[in-house]
């Protein structure tokens, strides 16, 4: 559980990090479940790890609920020696998802309040846009319902039909 403060909303988030390893892969799935937000993370000094990201999409995409705000993240941007994924190829691959991207780095703490500041704050706009369309929804219904009922008192006992032929 960590508490971080966006748009002047504090923010209770609880953070799960997964194995990556696929003997684990059917505990990790269950975690997805109850996602609201994912960050898929590759090693920048590791082509293997970025080739990877397609298969977490996939997983994410299948197991995870359809709302989920996703981030990719190249980690280890330390490690500028050892580096096999381009930024750009970070970049292009984050494009094609429709997701936001960031290199971070755990050692010297690069881009990482900055990460998790907008995956919440994704996570905020998308929880409101589904409430704003909730109470858009509630309220259309609300509307007609009370135009039905006026439409009935407006056909009144004069236009109702007449239950009495006496
Ligand atoms: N140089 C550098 N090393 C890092 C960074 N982040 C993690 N590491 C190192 O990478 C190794 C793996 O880190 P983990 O946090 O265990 O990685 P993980 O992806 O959670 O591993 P699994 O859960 O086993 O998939 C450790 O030795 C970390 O110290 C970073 O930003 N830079």
């Amino acid at each position: 559980m960590k508490t971080i403060e966006v748009d002047g909303i504090k923010v209770r988030i609880q953070i799960w990090d997964t194995a990556g390893q696929e003997r684990y892969q059917t505990i990790t799935k269950q975690y997805y479940r109850r996602a609201q937000g994912i960050f898929l993370v590759y090693d920048i000094s590791s082509e293997r790890s970025y080739q990877h990201i397609m298969k977490w999409v996939s997983d994410v995409d299948e197991y995870a609920p359809e709302g989920v705000q996703k981030i990719l993240i190249g980690n280890k941007a330390d490690e500028e020696q050892k580096r096999q994924v381009g930024r750009e190829q970070g970049q292009q691959l984050a494009k094609e998802y429709g997701m936001d991207f960031y290199e971070t780095s755990a050692c010297t703490n690069l881009n990482i309040k900055e990460s998790f500041t907008r995956l919440t704050e994704l996570v905020l706009q998308a929880h409101r846009k589904e409430l704003d369309g909730l109470r858009t929804r509630a309220s259309n219904e609300l509307a007609l319902a009370e135009l039905e009922e006026e439409e009935g008192k407006a056909e009144g006992p004069a236009n109702s039909p007449k239950t009495c032929w006496c």
